[in-house]
């Protein structure tokens, strides 16, 4: 099955006029999430463009646009895993190859790139704003395609992804030679793999030792820095400012208790960051930031000097969250939990 992507959808799109030049987008303090839902498209596609990946590869840009359009058809409208989050996680990427001069300074080349946005952007396709351990412990389909090899979620996006680039007309590496195409393809399933959280806690010390003396001629040295960097990409909003950082945590939350009242009709207990009796949001985004997040960013800000204000960034949410914790146990005394309603 595949939902129809018309002609004159690709028309519109490769005529679309962009209000921002790409330029305005290329700062790392820019948040995607202030772009109209229906330009991200068109920015996607001249994100490509900007990088020259449609040259290098010789990709024709109707493919690229046609393929866009599909990527954003591949995602379902749950509160945060659709295609307005991997539009953020694509302009992460563009962020950093543009920022850090990724390829000009050969720490990736330009394959890696194209495999790079081409994850980013299909990373969460077809999400449907549960876990892995849901769709183990309820048995769906993907469990039973996908549990033996864990990372249940991401094996199924990825095989989206082949999906897409198996459809008719949406194919942008039909134009690599073969030996190169393995490779990309090989390096999307990787990176897509990458963005599993679990499998990231067990990584990170190995990509903590290795990028401390990083040899960029070496690949699979390339391979763990973008794996680093698609992790970046996937929790980019905290790097953005406060309101950003907050109302993703909504919306994260939204799905997490959905799934917790799901869990709880289905007769199981959900975790304590499911459970929206139990959950408190400030105690468990303090411990995300400082467990995952700020030691994520500050591994590339030891690499990527640049990238230092990335960091604060972060450490501006963790405080943003130590004075909602303030806020929210001040409001908790005086009156309970109806008087914490989301402003
Ligand atoms: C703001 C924010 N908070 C988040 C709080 C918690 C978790 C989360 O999965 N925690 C873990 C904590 C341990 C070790 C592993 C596996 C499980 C046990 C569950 C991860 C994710 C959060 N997250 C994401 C995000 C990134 C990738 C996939 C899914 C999501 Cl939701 N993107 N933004 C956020
Ligand atoms: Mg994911
Ligand atoms: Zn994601």
């Amino acid at each position: 099955y595949h939902m129809k992507v018309s002609d004159e959808d690709v028309a519109l799109l490769l005529a679309c006029p962009s209000s921002h030049n790409i330029s305005d987008l290329s700062d790392l303090t820019f948040s995607p999430r202030s772009l109209p839902h229906e330009e991200m498209a068109c920015y996607t596609l001249l994100m490509f463009e900007d990088l020259g990946l449609h040259v290098l590869f010789n990709i024709k840009r109707e493919t690229l646009a046609r393929f866009i359009l599909f990527v954003k058809k591949g995602y379902r409208d749950t509160p945060y895993h659709n295609w307005r989050h991997a539009f953020c996680t694509v302009h992460f990427a563009f962020l950093l190859i543009k920022n850090l001069d990724l390829v000009k300074h050969e720490y990736i080349t330009p394959l890696e790139c194209l495999a790079f946005m081409v994850s980013c952007a299909c990373h969460d396709l077809d999400h449907r704003g549960t876990t892995n351990s849901f769709q183990t412990q309820s048995g769906t389909v993907l469990a039973n395609l996908y549990s033996s090899d864990g990372s249940v979620m991401e094996r199924h996006h990825f095989a989206q992804a082949v999906c897409m680039l198996n459809t008719q007309g949406c194919n942008i590496l039909d134009g690599i030679p073969r030996e190169q195409y393995t490779k990309c393809l090989d390096l999307i399933r990787d990176l897509i793999l990458a963005t599993d959280l679990a499998t990231h806690f067990t990584v990170f010390k190995e990509q903590q030792k290795l990028l401390v003396e990083f040899q960029k001629h070496k690949e699979d040295q390339r391979r763990l820095l973008l794996c680093l960097f698609m992790t970046a990409c996937d929790l980019s909003d905290q790097t953005k400012d406060w309101s950003v950082a907050r109302q993703t945590a909504n919306l994260i939350y939204k799905e997490f208790f959905t799934q917790g009242d799901m869990e709880k009709t289905m007769g199981s207990s959900p975790s304590e960051s499911m459970d929206r009796d139990r959950a408190y949001i400030p105690t468990l985004q303090i411990q995300f930031l400082d467990n995952i997040v700020i030691p994520l960013y500050g591994l590339i800000s030891q690499l990527f000097p640049e990238a230092e204000c990335l960091v604060e960034a972060c450490k501006l949410n963790r405080e943003g969250w130590t004075v909602a914790d303030t806020l929210f146990s001040a409001q908790w005394d005086r009156g309970g939990y109806e008087l914490l309603s989301d402003p």
